[in-house]
Order: structure tokens, then C-alpha cells, then sequence
């Protein structure tokens, strides 16, 4: 639970006025652009600084206090894991650090780490190493799971393969924040989405009502013979886009522009596109 939180470095206002409840077993993606403040929330979260103004409680207490009786896992951007061991050896270790730790096969199976127990940590590939620091952070069995931007510079294939061990601790009923800048890991893996800019929260809902905080949508037709010229004159057309042989154009009344075009005799092929989370969290934090 964040009160009316604020955080600044110097004359850098990294974190403004953000007030944040999270209810037990939700999934929620923290989402912005580069400097919006995401790391800086995390970090309050986790206690590892304070807050100037405002409250940070985690559970009913302080975040030193919860994270002390094991009910928070984090994964952090400068996580890094010792040589020279391996992912067996290191998950042992860790888990003999916790009272009730998840078993080492359950431990494995969620973080997808079956075949690499006797591979020494340097030798795992980026999307592997990512995947031994989520089995590192969920090896105490945290109630609330932490994760800041875990999927930046991997390729598509670990993001999905990491996404996945995500979704199989959380549908165990716990709770996860995650942040990123990816907008399609928040609409695919989150239940709910908390956009930051400028260390404000500036929407929070689920991926749906994100979504529909930008109203424009796209009618995709075939290029007209004679080219795109007059397409932004259609009613109801706020911006026309050319790729390939198709037109692609902006507009909050998709049936008034396909009505136009019927009667201009240019419907062929036509796409009519809602709007996009992309679109929205663009429009969001311009
Ligand atoms: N230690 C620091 N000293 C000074 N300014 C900082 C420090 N850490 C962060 N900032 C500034 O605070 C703002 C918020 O930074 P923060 O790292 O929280 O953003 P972020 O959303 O996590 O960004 P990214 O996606 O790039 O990690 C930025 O303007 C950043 O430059």
C-alpha cells in the first residue's frame, strides 16, 4: 500500500503523490517509459530506501518488517549471481535461508529450470540466468513476488518461457508486481495495469479499461488506385497512414469512415481495428 508517496533525488522528482493498493493474489504490471519512476516505487516497496512523503506498508507493516518475515521476493534489475557454483547448488543454498521454502521439485518445475541443475551459473545463457533469479526469488515462498523490468534483453522465446513461470507462481494465489516498458507483457500477464509517467500514475485498470482510455481506432482498406490523396477529408478521418498497398486511417467513428467509403465505392478489403493498449499508453505518457 503506497499513501500519497513521494521520492526525489536532488532537484529529480523520481516518484510524485502516488497512492497504490494492491489486493492479495492480483497480478500488476507496472508500466512506463524509461525514467518514469517504476525502479524508484520498486525500491520504496521493497524498503531498500525510504520514501520523503507519504507511507509505504506491505501487509500491515513496514516493508523492512514484512520482507524480514520472508513475505516478499524480489528480482532486481542488478541482481547478479556468483560464479563457480551451480543452479543446484545455489537453490539449496538459498532455500536453507527460509523457514518454509517450496520444494525443490516444485521450485524447478515453476521456473522452468528442470534440465540445469548441475550447469555452473556462468555458463547459463541470458533467458536461463533470468529464469535461476526468479527460482532465487520465489524460493521462500513470498506472498508478494517483486519483479523490475525481469524480461529486459531477452529474446522473444525466454520472455515467453519467463512469462510463463511468472503465471504459474501467481496462479498459486500469490501476489506479483512486475514492472516493464513492454506494453504487451502488461496486457498479456498482468490482471490489472498501473501506467507511470513523470513518477505519476496516470491510469490503472484492467488491460481492457487501459485500453479504452484511448478512443481511436483504425479502418484498414486496400490503397485506392489513385492513391491515398483525399482520405484525410473523409468524415471522421484524423489521420491517414500509408504501408505497402493498404491505407490506414485514424478515427474515432469507424462507421461514419466505412459508410464514406461505401459511397465513394473504395471498400475493399476492408479492417476495422479497436483501439490498442499500445495506442492508449502512448497517448498516456506523450
Ligand atoms: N540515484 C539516482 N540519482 C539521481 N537521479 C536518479 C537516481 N535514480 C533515478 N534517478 C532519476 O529518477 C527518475 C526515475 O528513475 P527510475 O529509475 O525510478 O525510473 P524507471 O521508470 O525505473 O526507468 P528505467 O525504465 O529506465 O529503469 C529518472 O529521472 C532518473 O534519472
Amino acid at each position: 500500500m503506497f499513501a500519497g508517496v513521494s521520492k526525489s533525488y536532488g532537484a529529480v522528482r523520481a516518484v510524485d503523490g502516488v497512492d497504490l493498493t494492491i489486493p492479495c493474489g492480483q497480478t500488476v504490471a507496472l508500466l512506463g517509459p524509461n525514467g518514469a519512476g517504476k525502479s524508484t516505487t520498486i525500491n520504496m516497496m521493497l524498503g531498500l530506501f525510504p520514501a520523503d512523503r507519504g507511507r509505504v506498508e506491505l501487509f500491515g507493516r513496514s516493508p523492512e518488517a514484512a520482507s524480514a518475515a520472508g513475505r516478499v521476493g524480489a528480482m532486481l534489475q542488478e541482481t547478479k549471481l556468483v560464479p563457480r557454483v551451480t543452479v543446484g547448488e545455489l537453490l539449496a543454498f538459498v532455500r536453507g535461508l527460509y523457514p518454509r521454502p517450496l520444494p525443490t521439485d516444485d521450485l524447478l518445475r515453476v521456473a522452468n529450470l528442470g534440465g540445469l541443475v548441475g550447469r555452473r551459473l556462468e555458463k547459463l545463457s541470458g533467458g536461463q540466468a533470468q529464469r535461476v533469479k526468479f527460482a532465487v526469488a520465489i524460493a521462500g515462498r513470498p506472498d508478494l513476488l517483486v519483479l523490475d523490468e525481469p524480461t529486459a534483453a531477452m529474446d522473444v522465446e525466454s520472455r515467453r518461457e519467463f512469462w510463463a513461470s511468472m503465471r504459474r507462481y501467481s496462479r498459486d494465489g500469490h501476489t506479483v508486481l512486475f514492472s516493464t516498458h513492454y506494453v504487451e507483457e502488461a496486457d498479456e500477464s498482468a490482471d490489472r495495469v498501473v501506467v507511470i509517467a513523470g513518477g505519476r500514475l496516470v491510469a490503472d485498470g484492467s488491460p481492457a479499461e487501459v485500453r479504452r482510455a484511448s478512443t481511436a481506432q483504425t479502418v484498414a482498406v486496400a490503397l485506392p488506385y489513385d492513391g491515398a490523396a483525399g482520405l484525410e477529408r473523409l468524415p471522421g478521418v484524423t489521420a491517414v497512414e500509408v504501408r505497402g498497398d493498404r491505407a490506414y486511417l485514424t478515427t474515432t467513428e469507424p462507421d461514419a469512415v466505412v459508410c464514406a467509403l461505401v459511397e465513394r465505392g473504395l471498400l475493399r478489403h476492408v479492417e476495422v481495428r479497436g483501439a490498442r493498449l499500445e495506442d492508449a499508453y502512448l497517448a498516456l505518457t506523450a
